[in-house]
């Protein structure tokens, strides 16, 4: 794929692929291009050349089909601010046919303390629950994250976001994930691919990239030298 705003090429010929029942990890600095890229991956935008398949169908003549498939969390919760959270719950929900059952979703997100009050009276890591509960409503096989943790300081917060992400990759279902964060990454996420710059420096699962990485390797900063090296020597890391 390849997007360009304006002159600015974002994306610069960027081939991945993502297997069913995995958490794919997009990790990258800020300014790489990972939101966009979920974004083109979502649908939410065009890319100048490329094609999407997904779920056996293709995202240009299937778009419709493919939407009711897949649910999001974006960075962003503005959207839904001013409404109550049952009544967010309630509505995102109407848009599909195929739904999951709320009360589920309620007790999975542990909400129901929560419904009849306003989303934007509520702390950041519960408006945080609001919005992956509202990416579930029609049930997805695909959930797209966009860094599900950022904003989230409270460590039992970032714990049961990924207790929850298991349980539902348990059932089958397929994430794809942005974050900045390596450590969280390895952790989480079955296969990684790091962008820089709009393109892909590599991709491999979080257990082979445990072994190759020298000890120690913390930080996407150390992360990049260390591919850097590797290139340079011609190798592949
Ligand atoms: N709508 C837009 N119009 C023009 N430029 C944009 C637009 N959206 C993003 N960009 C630019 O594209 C580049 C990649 O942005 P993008 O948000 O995809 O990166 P990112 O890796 O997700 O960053 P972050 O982690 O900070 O969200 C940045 O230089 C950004 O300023």
């Amino acid at each position: 794929m390849v997007k360009t705003y304006g002159l600015i090429p974002v994306i610069r010929g960027v081939s991945l692929q993502v297997n069913r029942g995995e958490i794919f990890g997009l990790v990258g600095p800020s300014g790489s291009g990972k939101s966009t890229l979920l974004e083109l991956l979502m649908g939410i935008r065009q890319a100048d050349e490329g094609d999407i398949q997904m779920l056996g169908m293709d995202m240009k003549k299937d778009a419709r089909k493919l939407h009711h498939r897949i649910g999001f969390q974006l960075q962003a919760t503005v959207l839904f601010e001013r409404i109550k959270v049952m009544e967010a719950l309630q509505l995102f929900r109407s848009y599909y046919k195929k739904r999951r059952d709320l009360n589920d979703i309620i007790s999975m997100l542990n909400l129901k303390q929560y419904l009849n009050q306003y989303v934007r009276s509520l702390s950041d890591s519960i408006q945080h629950r609001v919005a992956l509960a509202i990416a579930l409503v029609n049930d997805p096989d695909i959930i797209f994250l966009d860094e599900p943790s950022t904003g989230l300081e409270d460590p039992k917060a970032i714990d049961d976001m990924w207790s929850i992400i298991a349980r539902l990759q348990n059932e089958g279902k397929t994430f794809v994930m942005t974050t900045q964060s390596l450590d969280e990454a390895l952790e989480h996420c079955d296969r990684l691919a790091f962008l820089m710059n709009g393109t892909l420096s590599m991709s491999s699962t979080s257990q082979e990239l445990m072994h190759k990485l020298p000890a120690g390797t913390q930080s996407l900063g150390e992360m990049h030298t260390y591919l850097g090296v590797h290139r340079r020597k011609g190798e592949s890391a």
